[in-house]
């Protein structure tokens, strides 16, 4: 059953095609992308299947699909999915604000479900006709990590081939088995390679093969570019493509993935001082050690005017604050950032760090101004938006050894909350 997911679904992708012939990308022909996600996972081992599986609180699906919603030229996206998953699918596009998504039911195998997703692109359920495009991309629902760059390659070779894919070289060598389970013979490695995905195709080429296939394609196969030729004629050109193109298969692909975009999401911080002369200082210490453990930090005194453009680019904010009244300033990040729907995608990290410059030593492990509770509480509210707010509360001291110390510490814990990005450590009063 097709689930047109909003009204202006087609004048959206119209107004996309618009700026195709505004000549503001470099495709001039309608583009389409069909996610298969009706699989079951069984070899992840788990009982949710693996498209819809989260983690940093997002089901690997709308990875995939943000990753496409991204690139311009792509009109529109058709995910085909298992008839028992389309509400829970229907309920991420809504969760995260999904846009130009058809959800189409899948089928009993990868190639019914594919075929089911093409057809979608060309006719309605009750057999209206679609404005069909001019190239499909299709792309397993379950490999998140593909660039805009290759997937132009792949786009434009089908344009000019009527058919393209993604290839990778074999890491093992590929053997011949005997039915007995012995050696038979192993293959010249170099004269094979991994077909991967994303895979281009003119549309009435993908549309004919499955047409004409047979039912032990639809059973058995696993290479849409195998038909292109058996019943085409359409021979793909193949491109190597990058190591990112890897799929979700096992249980610890999901890890690997999670490790990945935390990583991208952990390049850089910006730390926001409040203008005081003390503060200052201590962000462009800390500005010194943490590029020296590979975060690029920006150092601003707040985020209004200009400075609030740091709001949609960053994922990382160091709050540093020397007055013991300092909830208010989190607040007013924790406020924007939450105004600005930031951490729709991604969880957002805040580290506020409270910087106790009395003279008396004797306050120097005293909490932060205010009580630990009302920490934890501003950070349960702030995780229930998926953001994430730590503490970190040092004495300034006179000393420089002693002081460069404690900013050293801070740096290193600063980029450790960063790259983990734990809710297990949310609203505690670190000491540094
Ligand atoms: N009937 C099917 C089977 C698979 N797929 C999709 O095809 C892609 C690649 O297939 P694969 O990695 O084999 O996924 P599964 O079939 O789910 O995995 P498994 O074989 O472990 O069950 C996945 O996005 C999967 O959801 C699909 O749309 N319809
Ligand atoms: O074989 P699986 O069902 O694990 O996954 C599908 C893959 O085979 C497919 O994505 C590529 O080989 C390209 O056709």
């Amino acid at each position: 059953m097709d689930r047109p997911v909003e009204p202006g679904h087609f004048s959206a992708c119209e107004a996309r095609l618009d700026k195709h012939i505004a000549g503001l990308c470099s495709v001039d022909f309608p583009v389409a992308v069909v996610l298969p996600a009706g699989g079951s996972g069984e070899r992840t081992g788990l009982l949710t299947p693996k498209q819809f599986c989260t983690f940093l609180n997002r089901p690997l699906i709308s990875y995939t699909i943000q990753t496409f919603e991204r690139v311009p030229w792509i009109q529109s996206i058709v995910v085909v999915v298992a008839k028992e998953s389309l509400d829970l699918m229907m309920d991420i596009i809504h969760r995260f604000h999904h846009r130009n998504v058809l959800v189409v039911h899948g089928g009993s195998t990868r190639h019914r479900s594919i075929f089911n997703g093409v057809r979608a692109l060309s006719e309605g359920e009750d057999g209206t006709a679609r404005i069909k495009p001019k190239v499909v991309i299709i792309h397993d629902a379950v490999r998140p990590f593909v660039e805009e760059d290759f997937l132009l390659k792949i786009t434009m070779a089908a344009k000019e081939q009527g058919a393209a894919g993604a290839i990778r070289p074999l890491v093992s060598t590929v053997i011949a088995t005997t039915l007995e389970g012995y050696l038979d013979h192993s293959l010249e490695r170099t004269m094979y390679r991994a077909s991967e995905m994303p895979q281009g195709f003119i549309y009435d080429v993908i549309y004919q093969a499955y047409q004409r296939c047979s039912e032990s394609d639809f059973e058995f196969g696993t290479e849409c570019l195998h038909l292109a030729l058996q019943y085409c004629g359409t021979n793909a050109k193949l491109i190597e493509g990058p190591p990112t193109l890897w799929k979700v298969t096992y249980k610890r692909d999901l890890a690997a993935a999670e490790s990945i975009v935390k990583e991208t999401l952990s390049q850089s911080a910006c730390v926001v001082t409040g203008g005081s002369a003390q503060a200052t200082e201590l962000a462009n210490a800390l500005q010194r050690s943490m590029s020296a453990l590979d975060m690029e930090v920006d150092v601003i005194s707040d985020l209004i005017g200009d400075n609030a453009k740091s709001l949609s680019k960053e994922w990382n904010f160091i709050q540093v604050s020397v007055h013991s009244s300092c909830f208010s300033e989190v607040g007013k990040t924790l406020s924007a950032l939450e105004e600005a729907d930031r951490a729709l995608l991604h969880p957002v990290v805040i580290i506020w760090v409270y910087l106790n410059v009395s003279e008396d030593d004797s306050s120097a492990n005293k909490p932060m101004g205010g009580e630990p509770a009302a920490m934890m509480e501003l950070a349960t509210r702030a995780k229930l938006g998926n953001i994430l707010v730590y503490g970190i509360q040092l004495h300034h001291s006179e000393e420089a050894t002693l002081w460069g110390r404690s900013v050293e510490r801070v740096a290193q814990m600063s980029c450790a909350l960063i790259r983990d990005r734990s809710p297990a450590l949310t609203g505690q009063l670190l000491q540094a």
